[in-house]
């Protein structure tokens, strides 16, 4: 074979390889959403790698005044922007944890976990459920399919709405789910008019929990019950332990929290709003598996991904700051799994309440 040849089967080579690696591999676990379809929210191009400084430089720090407290949910929806299609890339359509099920894929232990809430929520065919922080709809659509109850859904993030909307069309569950844009501090939706409502991963987000529970009060119906799993820290960490505290404050800064509450401070929090507690557990304690497994077994799709990542930013293909937003979250997948390792951290502490029958009316 000569040299041109041998140079063009190389290069056809190469090309067939670059195409696998993008166009194959490039889809994590849930097929779906693709490399090549990184766009970063509703940030235009030029503004990505800007918009993430000012997201870095706002979260590096813990927040402890009014005046940034104020400005947390704007930059929350940043954060969405900057890693929407991250997540949905490498995790899938719901953004968030389950503890692991022996013989049972990620997809069904996710699952699980989401219809965990039908039951424990009592959702019905008939009845209008709230989906506080609903993310690009993963668990509203599973818990609509499930209970026969139509979902509605609230994001601040206008570009999770766009792609929560698609997903609900492509499902043939747009009857059933309905998505709207808005700040679940202070809700559009009329008192009393939600049979039952959830959060999963989402509360954790608010500066003050009191806020948004508050709202969650308001717009349920009397007798309706509410179910968060909520992040927390739990009765391991602690504060004067150095390496605890980078462990959560990398938790934090990596995930757009304006500051982790301890575990015993939820119930009082709902019980201040008017909630009847009925139960509060972390369901991450055994026998449950593991959550934080998932996050450790991809140290290779992890570098697969950030190769990918730079390939398709040196090609054009993603705006220049996917690199910077990815290696955020792998530092911020570290802390996490250390966060469960150690015991002091959990994303799925449950609490389940019931609006009083006899309160609501006064
Ligand atoms: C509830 C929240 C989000 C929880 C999780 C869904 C996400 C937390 C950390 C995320 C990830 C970390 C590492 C990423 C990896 C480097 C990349 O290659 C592929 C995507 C990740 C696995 C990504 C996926 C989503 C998370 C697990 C918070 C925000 C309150
Ligand atoms: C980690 S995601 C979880 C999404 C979804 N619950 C799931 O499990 O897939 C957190 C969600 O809370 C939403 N959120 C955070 N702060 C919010 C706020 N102030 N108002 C409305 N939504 C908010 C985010 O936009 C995002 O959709």
């Amino acid at each position: 074979m000569d040299t041109a040849a041998l140079l063009a089967t190389a290069a056809v080579f190469a090309a067939g390889v670059l195409y696998w690696f993008i166009w194959v591999m490039g889809s994590a676990e849930v097929k779906g959403k693709r490399a090549v379809d990184l766009k970063m929210g509703s940030i235009t191009k030029d503004k990505v790698q800007d918009k993430y400084k000012q997201y870095w430089s706002f979260f590096r720090r813990p927040k402890d005044t009014v005046e940034s407290s104020e400005k947390v949910p704007a930059f929350v929806d940043t954060f969405y922007n900057l890693v929407t299609d991250i997540y949905e890339w490498g995790w899938g359509q719901s953004f968030h944890f389950s503890p692991s099920v022996p013989n049972r894929s990620h997809r069904d232990a996710t699952r699980i976990h989401e219809e965990r809430v039908v039951d424990l929520i009592k959702a019905s065919p008939g009845h209008r459920i709230l989906d506080v922080g609903c993310g690009v709809g993963g668990p509203m659509r599973a818990i609509a399919a499930r209970s026969g109850s139509t979902v509605v859904g609230i994001t601040i993030n206008e570009y999770q709405v766009s792609r929560a909307r698609s997903h609900n069309r492509k499902a043939g569950l747009d009857g059933a789910c309905e998505v709207v844009c808005g700040n679940f501090l202070e809700m559009s939706f009329e008192d009393c008019s939600f049979d039952g409502a959830y959060s999963i991963e989402a509360t954790c987000h608010a500066p003050r929990l009191e806020d948004v529970y508050a709202e969650i009060y308001r717009v349920l119906k009397p007798g309706g019950l509410y179910v968060s799993y909520e992040w927390v820290t739990t009765g391991l960490f602690r504060a004067d332990d150095p390496k605890h505290v980078e462990t959560i404050q990398g938790i934090e800064r990596g995930d757009a929290l304006p500051g982790l509450r301890a575990q015993d401070q939820i119930a009082g929090v709902a019980r201040k709003v008017g909630f009847e507690v009925v139960v509060e557990r972390d369901l991450a304690l055994p026998p449950a598996g593991p959550w934080w497994t998932r996050l450790k077994m991809g140290r290779l799709a992890y570098w697969r991904n950030h190769v990918l990542v730079s390939v398709m930013t040196l090609l054009r293909l993603a705006p220049k700051g996917v690199v910077e937003v990815h290696e955020m979250l792998y530092e911020t997948a570290k802390h996490l799994t250390n966060g469960g390792e150690t015991g002091i951290f959990t994303p799925m502490h449950m609490i389940l309440c019931r609006k009083p029958i006899d309160k609501a009316s006064s």
